[in-house]
Order: structure tokens, then C-alpha cells, then sequence
């Protein structure tokens, strides 16, 4: 069975994607991690992000010889949440080619499990559009602004609600595989749940 969740950032996904994988014993994959990885490696490369247009053979090429690590993402997931790689990961998620690449992993994951829940943006309408169970998590942008500055113990509350707007903004316009709601997933607004709320909630849904 799959499981997806997209949906706008700092909804939860992740948080409830995790939390009902270990309730229900399914494999999970946080693809979103995944386009960090990408971008670590590249800025690890030294390769300016800033105006990379002319850059894309360049990191094609490093693309195309690099393997994901999952354990090694797993055990560095502070190391991509940084707000660097949080705005350079949605400039790159626009490249086909990186798309690719992570669809690819995705798909060799998924061929070694039955049972599996993916996050995402594009996993219900992209990724996997015949998938079991599909959700799209929204919430308020005051309650998201303030959930993420309170994961970063920082109290700049409005520079952040700016951050996830303008990421959700890049999502929603861009020409590959943009931010939408699958017309089969099912709406959750998450901002007046608690986590486990969240987490029963799907739960209810997948009887
Ligand atoms: N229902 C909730 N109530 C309170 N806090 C929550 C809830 N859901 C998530 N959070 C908190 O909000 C923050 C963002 O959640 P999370 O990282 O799971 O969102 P996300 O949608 O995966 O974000 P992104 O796509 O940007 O990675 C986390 O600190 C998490 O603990
Ligand atoms: N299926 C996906 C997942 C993520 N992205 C892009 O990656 C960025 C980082 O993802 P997080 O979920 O960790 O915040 C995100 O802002 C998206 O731009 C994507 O395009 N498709």
C-alpha cells in the first residue's frame, strides 16, 4: 500500500509521516530531505547557488555521479534544515533533472517495500498518482511561522512566515511538477490539531 502526503511547508508532513509510519509499521521516505541532500552536496561542491542558470551542466554532472546515503541523510537531518539549503533546495527542486533523480530513488525504495508512506509536493499527482491513500496538509501561515520558529528557537517570526511564503509561492508557480492538491487527496488543515490528533485522524481515515 502507499500512503502520500503533500502539502505546503511546515504543515506537519514529516512530523505525522513519521509518527504513523512507526504506529502502522509502514516504511516512510521524506522526499523533501532528499532535495536537501542534493543541495548540501552541490554547496559542498563550492558551486555557487546564487544565479546558477549557467551552472546546470555543472551540476548535472555532479548529480549524475552522486548516490544517496539515506543513513547518512537520516543521522545529518539538523545539517539540512538550515535556511541556506532551505532556500537553495527549492531553486534546485525546479531542475528536471534533479526531479528525476530523486523520483528514481523513490521508486527503487518503494519496489523493496509493501508498505510505504511518502512526502512530499508532487508524490499524490507526480510521484504516485495511483496511491492507496492520498492527504494534502495545509495550516495557517501565523501558526506555521510560529510552529518553525519555535522548532529554530529563534523569535524572528515574521522573517520566517516571509521564508515559508515565498517557498510555498516557488512551489505553487513553478513548471515542473508544482505544489497541488490531488483532486483524490484528502484536505487536512492541521492548525488547530495537535500532532497525535493529526496522527489519529489519518489513522481513521486509512479503516
Ligand atoms: N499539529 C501540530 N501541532 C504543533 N506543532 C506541529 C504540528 N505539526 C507539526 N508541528 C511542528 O511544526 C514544525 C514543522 O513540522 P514539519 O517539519 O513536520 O512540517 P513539514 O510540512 O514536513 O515541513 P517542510 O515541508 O517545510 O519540511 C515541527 O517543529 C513540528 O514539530
Ligand atoms: N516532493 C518534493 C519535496 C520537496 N520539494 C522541494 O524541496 C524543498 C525542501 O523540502 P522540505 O519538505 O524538506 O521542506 C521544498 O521547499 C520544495 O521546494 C519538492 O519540490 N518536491
Amino acid at each position: 500500500m502507499i500512503i502520500t502526503i503533500d502539502g505546503k511547508s511546515c504543515t506537519g508532513k514529516s512530523t505525522i509521516a513519521l509518527l504513523l509510519s512507526k504506529k502502522i509499521n509502514f516504511s516512510y521516505i521524506n522526499s523533501g530531505l532528499l532535495y536537501r541532500a542534493i543541495t548540501h552536496e552541490i554547496l559542498k561542491n563550492k558551486i555557487d547557488l546564487i544565479n546558477f542558470k549557467n551552472k546546470e551542466e555543472q551540476i548535472k554532472l555532479l548529480i549524475n555521479h552522486y548516490n544517496f546515503d539515506l543513513q547518512k541523510i537520516n543521522e545529518n537531518i539538523s545539517i539540512f534544515k538550515t535556511i541556506e539549503i532551505s532556500k537553495f533546495g527549492t531553486e534546485i527542486a525546479k531542475l528536471q533533472f534533479v526531479r528525476d533523480k530523486v523520483n528514481d530513488y523513490i521508486s527503487e525504495i518503494n519496489s523493496k517495500y509493501k508498505n510505504i508512506i511518502i512526502e512530499g509536493r508532487d508524490i499524490g499527482t507526480k510521484v504516485f498518482p495511483n496511491a492507496d491513500f492520498k492527504f494534502f496538509f495545509i495550516a495557517d501561515i501565523d501558526i506555521r511561522a510560529n510552529r518553525l520558529a519555535l522548532e529554530r528557537n529563534s523569535k524572528e517570526i515574521n522573517k520566517i512566515k516571509i521564508e515559508i511564503q515565498k517557498r510555498d509561492l516557488e512551489d505553487e508557480n513553478r513548471k515542473n511538477s508544482p505544489l497541488k492538491k490531488a483532486i483524490s487527496a484528502i484536505l487536512i488543515d492541521t492548525s488547530k490539531l495537535t500532532i497525535e490528533e493529526t496522527v489519529n485522524i489519518l489513522e481513521q481515515h486509512l479503516k
